[in-house]
């Protein structure tokens, strides 16, 4: 078995000694009490009925082999070798982890196939309510935080020895607690067979063996950690990943550390480990008592809450199984501050034996199953939290003080029923009050720091098991670690970038919950465990992918320290006094000394004086500003500043520049409140005394909403906005060509209308001169028949209708100029022969006398040019055959003089003739 660690170039422990304290707290000059009579150890009181199974049989198997011995009679698949295939049902799963680790490691993923497991993974406690008390005396809101102080006088001997590591810290060189970075460490389970993995811990490196690379052609990428731990032992690993964390926290620094990794490769090993190897929790629980014990100047009030998160529900894994099915605990808060669990049960541990027997409960609470791949498989996350406030420790005259009050801070007492009476819900230390119940009140001047250090046992990824229930489970694992991952991609990304993209913690409740500590807030160290296994490179594969990205991870952790106004206020007053009373003084000396000092001496004492000056006037700002440095922005339950009166030397100015300060907080104040209030407005309306349950409810909706709405937001980009602004294109291109071919269509039709107008107004045109030509023939004609050559026509009885002229061939004015070029007096020369021709094509004819011809003629208006008439001389003879002969070829004409009534000509002389006739016949 590979026993190999690298200690990687850790630097030094940082190794606390009190002058190191001294020095961080600049308003503690208070020497520690150094010999009060130390106390009697404190030994909470329990119910019997709080002794369960596991610690009487603890108290029974009084050896380790003992115990195991007896655990394997009743858990025999669990402590045996060849248990591998067959195990116990789940009702003995939840037993306290106090299991002896087999000597044959169990089988790697994808190798085992062993029964179905029934069952939801069951809680001791919810079995056997009675193994578990109902109440707590330690329960942090029934004792009195100031009776159950941890001093260094207090701790244990026993309790501190062996944790640390004194060969690592002899070489170590580094301490990653201090960075701004993550520290992340890779720790390779052992294995029986071959390892798929190639570590250098000399490099702090690790690589694929190229035999189990996918790709042979690639070379084989070297990932760099800052430790890579292999074996066995866990106090190595302690020493390296763990410890400078849990020292940050002591000093007053949240502090988390995790085990990341898949199903079975080892991170409940690493956590809790077990008998014969302690893991990680109980050697920071040790070490936190050593750290107490080196430290004299101060006092510690360390609370404990150990929670899973199942199913993406919380429970509390110290309260009664049968409550805290019932309540699960929600999480409240977390934008940009601290998050508030609530109802979260805290319990006072004030010595190793106490947060012992607290882990025991809680672990025997867990929800653990058998699965293809671990036959203990954790099936929730669990997170063990202790939240550490520390004091410098009061002089005898605070302690007196305090003594009327409250209990002696420097000793320990037995909290019990009458002993103790908790203060009312009191101003928490840092601004939240994570549960109800008092906490450690800064006191005399002494500041109080509080801190969170967490340690937490992730469930594993796994691929779907052979069980329905594990299945399930293994889904909610699965999400949740899958947004622990984009958590923490976006966070990387983010500090790599410097953006400050939305990071989805309240995606899971794990994330949520982590939300502070992975927003900077905290020295964060992550051990990824990996299964050499061959057969699961590729699960090792993403987990050192986490690995490498939670790398990047930017952290800013601070201390959180609230400092006792009131005393520090009265402390600067005094030294204001006093300095004030040096300078009077120096004041009063001055004219007889300034004779006997040199230039130069003179210089240095007006020097002096104005430091002495300028130092008066700083206090005096510090008193102000002081009065807000506990009352942290939000916060409802934070004391209101004391109403000191302050009587100091301030010039008008300053005094003014205060009062607008002061007014401007005020208003930044009063927006923040009405921001709140439209915040709370905006919610939905549930009233405050609705079930839990409902709220549950509707948050869980509310969250998935907002889940989908997330996805559908990220997706729609990625997956529908690129076709829909396809079709878009596509509809508005042929939208287009319709609109465009429209547009064709109607401008054709535009320019056919114009067409048609034209042709109209030509019509029209011509309408006109036609109408004017028939005017002036009217005119003519009527003109004609004043002259009364329209009498010598011989009427036609019979014609009244008269048919419009028909054109003549070749032109009517051709017809006209040939005669006319033949002389007027031709035109009553009718020569039958030459005429008819001519007559047949004239457009106008009419029989007249000869001698009106010429008249006719005379009064002819100018455009009548082309006008030809047919002029018949009744004198010559035609014969009657060739009358016929013209009647036919005349176009309706006929002679005027024919008796019997033929009908009348077409010309229009010829119809207003028609009509003279007609209206008048036979008249004048
Ligand atoms: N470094 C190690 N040395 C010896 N045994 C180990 C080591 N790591 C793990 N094991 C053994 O491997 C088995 C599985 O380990 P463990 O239960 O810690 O895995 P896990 O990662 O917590 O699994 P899950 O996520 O399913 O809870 C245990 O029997 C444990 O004792």
């Amino acid at each position: 078995m590979d026993n190999r660690v690298s200690h990687g170039s850790l630097g030094p422990a940082s190794a606390f000694t009190a002058f190191q304290l001294q020095t961080t707290n600049p308003f503690t000059m208070v020497p520690s009490t150094p010999s009060k009579p130390r106390p009697a150890p404190f030994t909470p009181k329990r119910p019997l009925s709080s002794i369960s199974s596991a610690s009487s049989i603890s108290s029974n198997a009084t050896t380790p082999s003992d115990l195991s011995a007896r655990l394997a009679r009743t858990t025999p698949s669990l402590l045996s070798s060849t248990h591998k295939k067959y195990k116990a049902p789940i009702s003995s799963e939840s037993r306290p982890r106090t299991f002896t680790r087999p000597t044959t490691l169990p089988p790697v993923p994808g190798t085992p196939s062993r029964p179905r497991t029934p069952g939801t993974p069951g809680r001791k406690g919810a079995e056997s309510p009675s193994l578990m008390p109902a109440t707590s005396e330690m329960d942090v809101s029934n004792v009195d935080p100031e009776a159950v102080l941890v001093n260094h006088e207090s701790v244990e001997p026993g309790d501190v020895s062996g944790e640390i590591d004194e060969a690592w810290l002899r070489t170590a060189t580094q301490d990653h607690g201090k960075e701004d970075k993550v520290m992340v460490s890779i720790r390779i389970r052992p294995t029986d067979g071959h390892s798929a993995w190639i570590p250098t811990p000399s490099t702090n490196s690790l690589k694929l063996d190229p035999t189990y690379a996918k790709t042979s052609a690639a070379p084989a990428q070297a990932f760099n950690f800052d430790a890579i731990l292999t074996g066995t032992p866990n106090k190595p690993i302690y020493s390296t990943v763990a410890r400078s964390h849990v020292h940050a926290a002591m000093e007053g620094f949240n502090a988390v550390i995790f085990a990341y990794g898949q199903t079975a490769s080892g991170k409940t090993f690493t956590l809790s480990g077990d008998d014969s190897e302690p893991g990680i929790i109980p050697r920071a629980m040790r070490d936190v008592f050593a750290f107490i014990r080196r430290t004299p100047t101060r006092e510690y009030l360390l609370r404990c809450s150990y929670l899973e998160i199942y199913n993406e529900a919380i429970h509390d894994l110290l309260a009664p199984p049968s409550s805290a099915a019932k309540n699960p605990v929600q999480i409240q808060g977390g934008n940009g501050g601290e998050i508030v669990l609530t109802p979260l049960r805290e319990e006072v541990v004030t010595s190793l034996k106490g947060v012992k027997e607290v882990l025991r409960r809680g672990e025997g609470n867990r929800r653990t199953a058998c699965t293809d791949w671990n036959e203990r498989s954790s099936r929730s996350h669990s997170v063990f939290r202790m939240v550490i406030e520390s004091r410098e420790r009061g002089s005898a005259a605070g302690d007196e003080e305090d003594e009327d009050a409250h209990t002696p801070s420097n000793g320990r007492h037995t909290p019990g029923p009458g002993r103790t009476t908790p203060g009312p819900r009191s101003h928490t230390p840092g601004g939240r009050s994570q549960t109800p119940g008092p906490r450690l009140q800064s006191r005399g001047g002494r500041s109080v720091q509080t801190s969170v250090l967490s340690l937490i046992d992730l469930a594993g990824s796994e691929k779907a098991t052979s069980d329905k229930d594990r299945t399930r489970e293994g889904k909610y694992i699965n999400t949740s670690l899958l947004t622990l991952g984009s958590v923490i991609g976006t966070l990387a990304d983010n500090a790599a970038k410097h953006k400050t993209d939305h990071v989805p913690y309240r995606n899971s409740k794990l994330t949520r919950m982590l939300q502070p500590s992975l927003s900077g807030n905290a020295r964060i160290s992550v051990i990824c465990t990996i299964n050499p296994d061959p057969s699961a490179v590729s699960e090792s594969m993403s987990t050192l992918l986490f690995a490498k990205r939670i790398k990047n991870v930017q952290l800013n952790a601070q201390k959180k320290e609230v400092v006792d106004t009131d005393a520090l206020i009265e402390r600067y007053r005094k030294e204001i006094e006093d300095l004030k009373k040096r300078l009077s003084e120096r004041e009063a000396e001055a004219p007889v000394r300034s004779r006997r000092l040199s230039a130069r001496e003179q210089v240095d004492e007006s020097k002096a004086m104005k430091d002495l000056n300028t130092r008066i006037q700083q206090l005096t700002k510090l008193i102000l500003t002081s009065q807000t440095v506990d009352e942290p922005k939000g916060d409802s339950e934070s004391r209101p500043a004391s109403p000191v009166k302050i009587d100091f030397d301030m010039s008008p100015y300053q005094l003014q520049q205060e009062l607008l300060n002061a007014r401007l907080q005020v208003e930044s104040q009063a927006t923040q409140i009405l921001s709140l209030e439209a915040a709370l407005d905006a919610r939905p309306p549930l009233p405050a005394s609705a079930p839990e349950s409902e709220k549950d409810r509707l948050i869980a909706e509310q969250g998935k909403t907002i889940r989908e709405l997330e996805i559908v937001v990220r997706g729609y980009e990625e997956n529908l906005g690129e076709p829909l602004r396809a079709v878009r294109e596509d509809v508005e291109k042929e939208w287009k060509d319709k609109v465009l071919e429209e547009v064709r269509r109607r401008e054709e039709k535009e320019r056919w209308a114009e067409e048609l107008v034209k042709q109209l107004e030509k019509e029209k045109k011509m309408r006109v001169t036609l109408e004017e030509e028939r005017r002036a023939l009217a005119a003519f004609v009527s003109k004609f028949d004043s002259l009364g050559l329209g009498l010598t026509m011989p009427p036609s009885p019979t014609t009244s209708k008269l048919r419009p002229a028909r054109p003549t061939i070749g032109g009517a004015s051709a017809a006209f100029a040939e005669r006319r070029a033949a002389g007027i007096s031709s035109v009553s020369s009718y020569d039958h022969n030459d005429t008819l021709p001519s007559l047949a094509e004239s457009p106008l004819r009419m029989d007249m006398k000869g001698n009106n011809i010429k008249l006719m003629l005379e009064q002819m208006p100018e455009e009548w040019s082309d006008v030809s008439f047919d002029v018949h001389d009744e004198n010559v003879e035609v014969p009657e055959k060739d009358k016929e002969k013209e009647k036919e070829k005349m176009f309706g004409v006929v002679g005027l003089g024919d008796a019997t009534g033929r009908k009348g000509a077409q010309s229009p002389v010829r119809m207003v003739l028609g009509d003279k006739e007609n209206r008048a016949p036979g008249k004048p």
